[in-house]
């Protein structure tokens, strides 16, 4: 795609033009030397002027880190349930002198659940924030989708704790009953 000046750089009578590679990605930044500017750029800066705020230290990133944490804690029941089963499986885990190998399994896998669940509560704010209160194929196919992620590897986490934490439970439970 043929791309010519920033909407807000002033006109010339020989206006440059460079190419936008069909993929999307911007194009390389020496052939933009001559005082054009790439109308891309302040999304790619590392500055990130389109942001609102950015963080300007570390500490700052954790605070609004455990913000979404606390928000989706807070509103999102699937992850208030994650969150507990995730808590039982681990300990279940150490309970049963499970191999660090497979703490460390079920640990990820709970892990995973939980950044879904978090991925999911973003994507279906971004969405809200987009269409609003309207109906839209896209917003249900990005909502469905958010949820299908989920699901996924919730059904993973279960397949793990089947695999891991049931059998050597069922054995305590069977070896202190026949005790
Ligand atoms: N703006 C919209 N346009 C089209 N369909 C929508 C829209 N908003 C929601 N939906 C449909 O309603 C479903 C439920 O929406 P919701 O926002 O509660 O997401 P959810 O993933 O089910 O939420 P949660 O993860 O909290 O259970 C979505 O999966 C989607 O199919």
């Amino acid at each position: 795609m043929k791309v010519n000046e920033p909407l807000n750089s002033p006109k010339t009578s020989n206006p440059q033009t460079y190419e936008i590679a069909s993929n999307g990605s911007s194009p390389p930044s020496e052939g933009l030397s001559s005082g054009v500017k790439n109308p891309t750029e302040p999304v790619l800066s590392p500055k990130r002027q389109m942001a609102w705020r950015v963080a300007p230290t570390l500490a700052v990133s954790f605070k609004y880190a455990w913000a979404g944490l606390s928000y989706t804690f807070q509103t999102q029941r699937n992850f208030r349930i994650h969150v507990f089963i995730g808590a039982l499986a681990i300990g279940l885990s150490v309970f049963l002198h499970l191999k660090s190998v497979e703490i460390a399994v079920i640990g990820l896998t709970c892990g995973l659940v939980l950044v879904m669940e978090l991925l999911n509560t973003a994507i279906e704010s971004v969405v809200d924030l987009t269409v609003k209160q309207t109906y839209h194929e896209l917003a249900k196919i990005a909502k469905d989708c958010a949820a299908g992620a989920v699901l996924i590897s919730a059904m993973a986490s279960v397949l793990v704790a089947g695999l891991l934490i049931l059998p050597p439970l069922f054995s305590m439970i069977y070896l202190s009953a026949i005790n």
